[in-house]
């Protein structure tokens, strides 16, 4: 897990290393400046193009600096340096670096508050205006200079975040950015990279080490966690030799209705792909056929539409319920009486979870380690409305804890609130699949992995990771836009075993 620490503690990180590598600080401005490079000059090698620099006076702009100088080193002949001083301030290392500037020989312009902007022709924009010591929004100066160059439609990269984007917190819908094609982050993404609203700010980032201290990093704790390919490496399990379908627990999925048993059948498919020993969907009558043509693997039990079936509970090793399910009477006994027969942890998802957003005295009921798996709207349902991804994210580590439950918050990058009080983030997943049924799919692979004895919390992690791994698998190589789920479902043996290697 790679920890992600908010501009707090990134600026505490900082001091300890300078203090204890030891290092000082513009060797370390030096260092980051360095990781930029390299990373700038692999993706923009063609060294005749022109490139201005915008540099703040603080330390990211210290770094800008630097990067103008190193590039010019590295035979970027057309660097141009300006300098915006709308501040009466400069830190320490802005000034060491200007003055090495100087010493190079490399041109640039300094602008002042009120000042004409001057033009620019280059080809590449690098942004170190301000970094992750951003304090307040955009304004005077800074928002001036900021909504000329986003009207230039330059190529922009940034240098460790964008001017005007907050590293964490509640950010405001209609903040000001200057707007990044690349974002060239220093140690970990930022937070705020990881939630929706950097969207329009963002198009792509990469993050560069370069040598906080690990340790430190580590003693902070941060309950904001990045979930790596070598954590689920380290948690998927090979099957033994002698192991039989009893080994890998039994599932069962409760969903669908009668016009919506497609959501049944692609969780049953996620389950039984996952792994899970058996798979029994129960389902609507009017539904079996379709199961059996489908699915010959899943067993079935058959609702009549009026009152729960009889059903020997203990047999089931984990339950997943809601795709599909509706949120009539019948809809709403079933749940209730799923969450009195059954004190396992299970998989809550889609109209179960309306139904509960409609009726909280059952939320007593849940069995302690259930997951919870809503998106955005359902989340807010459950509840109440939020200003922003940053407010839902503080309202799912309160509720997570609250009710002992895990909350997978879906989303480009899935969030996943602990009862322990962490928040894990997956890093798989792509646009492709943003198709109905995608979600019934995820339920299925989450109660799988229960079944098979996966403590709550790893199942979710593993469960996020490899959904979104295969939706990658079938999306990324082709650049398809759309994945079908229940191809995803498909992928996901050979997901699982590329990870299991
Ligand atoms: N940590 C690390 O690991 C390393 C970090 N490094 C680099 O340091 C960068 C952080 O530098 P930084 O702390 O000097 O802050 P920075 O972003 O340059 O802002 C400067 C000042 O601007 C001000 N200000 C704030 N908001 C404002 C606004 N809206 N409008 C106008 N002014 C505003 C505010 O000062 P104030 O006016 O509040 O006194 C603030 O202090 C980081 O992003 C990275 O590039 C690397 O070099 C080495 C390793
Ligand atoms: N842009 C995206 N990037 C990554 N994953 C995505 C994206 N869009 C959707 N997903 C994933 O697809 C699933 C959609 O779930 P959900 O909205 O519940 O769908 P449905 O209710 O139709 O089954 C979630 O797991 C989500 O993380
Ligand atoms: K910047």
């Amino acid at each position: 897990m790679l920890p992600l620490l908010t501009a707090k503690d990134i600026r505490k990180a900082d001091a300890y290393t300078i203090k204890h590598e030891p290092i000082s600080s513009i060797d370390l401005m030096e260092r980051a400046a360095k990781a930029f490079v390299g990373w700038f000059i692999n993706h923009f090698p063609d060294k005749k193009q022109a490139i201005t620099v915008y540099c703040g006076t603080g330390n990211n702009g210290g770094d800008g600096l630097a990067i103008a100088r190193m590039l010019n080193e590295h035979h970027y002949k057309k660097i141009c340096v300006v300098v915006a001083r709308f501040g009466k301030k400069s830190t320490a290392d802005f000034d060491g670096n200007f003055e090495r500037l100087i010493t190079a020989g490399i041109p640039y312009t300094g602008i002042n508050p009120g000042d004409k902007l001057p033009d620019d022709k280059g080809q590449i924009i690098i942004d170190a205006l301000l970094g992750s010591g951003l304090n307040k929004p955009l304004a005077g100066d800074y928002a001036r200079l900021v909504n000329h160059l986003n009207d230039l439609n330059k190529t922009v990269v940034a240098v460790d975040v964008p001017t005007g984007l907050f590293t964490d917190g509640d950010m405001p819908a209609d903040a000001l950015v200057l707007k990044a094609g690349l974002v060239i982050t220093f140690q970990q993404p930022k937070l705020s990279f990881l939630l929706p609203e950097s969207g329009p700010h963002i198009n792509c980032w990469e993050a560069v080490n370069i040598g906080l201290s690990g340790e430190f990093i580590q003693s902070l704790n941060s309950p904001y966690q990045f979930i790596e390919e070598k954590d689920i490496r380290q948690l998927l399990r090979p099957r033994p030799r002698f192991s039989n379908k009893g080994t890998f627990g039994h599932a069962l999925i409760i969903a669908g209705q009668p016009e919506t048993m497609g959501a049944a059948l692609l969780s049953a498919s996620g389950c039984a792909h996952a792994g899970a020993g058996l798979t029994t969907a129960c389902i609507p009558q009017s539904g079996l056929v379709a199961l059996n043509t489908s699915q010959p693997e899943v067993m079935a039990i058959m609702r009549d539409g009026k009152k729960t079936p009889e059903m020997a509970w203990d047999k089931f090793s984990a339950i997943g319920i809601g795709p599909g399910l509706g949120k009539d009477k019948q809809a709403l006994q079933l749940l209730g009486n799923t969450l009195k027969n059954y004190q396992k942890p299970m998989v809550i998802d889609a109209d179960a979870l309306n139904l509960l957003s409609a009726n909280p005295k059952l939320w007593k009921k849940i069995p302690a380690g259930s997951i919870l798996t809503p998106h955005m709207k359902e989340f807010d349902r459950l509840f109440g409305g939020h200003i922003s991804w940053w407010s839902r994210i503080q309202t799912a580590i309160v509720r997570a804890a609250e009710y002992n439950i895990n909350i997978l918050l879906k989303n480009n990058y899935t969030i996943i609130a602990t009862p322990g009080g962490r928040v894990y983030f997956n890093p798989t997943g792509n646009p492709a699949m943003a198709t109905g049924g995608m979600g019934d799919v995820l339920t299925g692979i989450l109660a799988s992995l229960l079944a098979q004895q996966h403590p709550p919390e790893q199942a979710c992690i593993i469960g996020a990771y490899i959904h979104g791994k295969a939706g990658d698998e079938l999306a990324l190589p082709s650049r398809m836009t759309v994945v079908m789920p229940g191809k995803l479902a498909q992928q996901l043996p050979v997901t699982i075993a590329r990870l299991t290697l």
